[in-house]
């Protein structure tokens, strides 16, 4: 799959395509039935099957106190998209300048003239354009002017429950991985790559990867037993999702102890899957209670484990 982050990394040869254009917060299993259709149709017209999302994505750039948790990072989406068939990524670099273009420029520079775009999928209440002015009707008569094709997509179910964004995220958020799973097509979890901490783990006999949190907010919290994917091996540990006020940390970030592991995990990509949670965050007297706290975490997660 090709990645093109930014609109100035377009060139002639990428006119052409049946365009689907949406956050694909999560890639679950409603934006999973968009994405086939998109395939389809591009497999049937010998086009590139090409997903455009913004980053950040909107409601971060315009609300970022109030933007809703983070499902998936640019890097996940790329993962998820990529697996199912998805020929190009194009990422928009969203910001207050992109968004002030007018509607009219967005479909005529944009979608017509740099992408050439034969189909296009979008959801029936998608917005474009400044304050929001384009939308689907619009699209519509664009597309008669332009010779392309403009479809909606429907909204998908699971047990008679619309699948969202929003209702992962909510499910996520009382700890019913289960259920989210159903939603997502996968189980939830949370990839990044592995940095130095304080060094302060090891010294109590936990060292712990801690994994920088790309997204402005996420959907989980507090204290999990986890599965954690480390190359093509599977362990099992406990993991926090928080912002340490014991040792005064300030941004949230993750923090997992690999049971049966030892040696190195700077620099690499790991996969981090919750499996139950086991309570929530705490500030601690002590770096000695937190400790003491950690081993009853670890002791309860490898009970269930076994
Ligand atoms: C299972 C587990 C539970 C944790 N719970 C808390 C907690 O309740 N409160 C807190 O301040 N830090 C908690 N931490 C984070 C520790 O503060 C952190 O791992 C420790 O400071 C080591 O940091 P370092 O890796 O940067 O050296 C927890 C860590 C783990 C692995
Ligand atoms: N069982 C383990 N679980 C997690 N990390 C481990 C484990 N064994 C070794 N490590 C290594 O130790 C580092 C964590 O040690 P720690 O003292 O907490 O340092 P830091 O503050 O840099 O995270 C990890 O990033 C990893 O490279």
């Amino acid at each position: 799959m090709e990645l093109i982050r930014g609109l100035h990394n377009l060139r002639p040869h990428h006119r052409g395509c049946v365009l689907t254009i949406g956050k694909f917060d999560g890639v679950h299993k409603g934006h999973q039935a968009v994405l086939a259709s998109v395939i389809e149709k591009a497999r049937a017209l010998s086009l590139p099957a090409t997903v455009m999302v913004f980053e950040p994505q909107p409601e971060e750039v315009f609300s970022p106190e109030t933007a809703p948790a983070r499902l998936s990072t640019l890097r996940e989406k790329y993962v998820q998209l990529k697996a199912l068939g998805v020929d190009r990524l194009i990422c928009v670099r969203f910001n207050r300048h992109f968004a002030s273009q007018s509607a009219d420029a967005f479909v005529h520079d944009l979608l017509v003239d740099k992408l050439g775009v034969k189909f296009l999928v979008v959801g029936d209440d998608f917005r474009f354009g400044r304050g929001r002015e384009g939308d689907f009707s619009m699209l519509t008569h664009a597309g008669e002017q332009y010779q392309f094709d403009v479809v909606s997509t429907q909204s998908f179910q699971v047990n008679d429950c619309r699948i969202s964004s929003t209702a992962i995220r909510q499910l996520l958020a009382a700890g019913e991985f289960a259920k989210a799973a159903v939603m997502l097509g996968r189980r939830f979890s949370i990839s990044g790559k592995v940095v130095h901490g304080e060094k302060k783990g090891r010294t109590i006999g936990f060292p712990t990867a801690n994994v920088l949190l790309k997204r402005f907010r996420t959907p989980i919290k507090g204290v999990f037993a986890v599965t954690v994917s480390i190359g093509k091996d599977t362990y099992h540990g406990v993991a926090n999702v928080g912002s340490r006020p014991t040792v005064a940390g300030k941004r949230t970030q993750l923090e997992v102890h690999v049971f049966n592991y030892s040696g190195s995990l700077y620099g690499q990509t790991i996969i981090v899957c919750p499996e139950f949670k086991i309570r929530d965050e705490i500030k601690f007297a002590s770096f000695e209670a937190l400790k003491e706290q950690i081993e009853r975490d670890a002791e309860q997660a490898r009970q269930a484990f076994t």
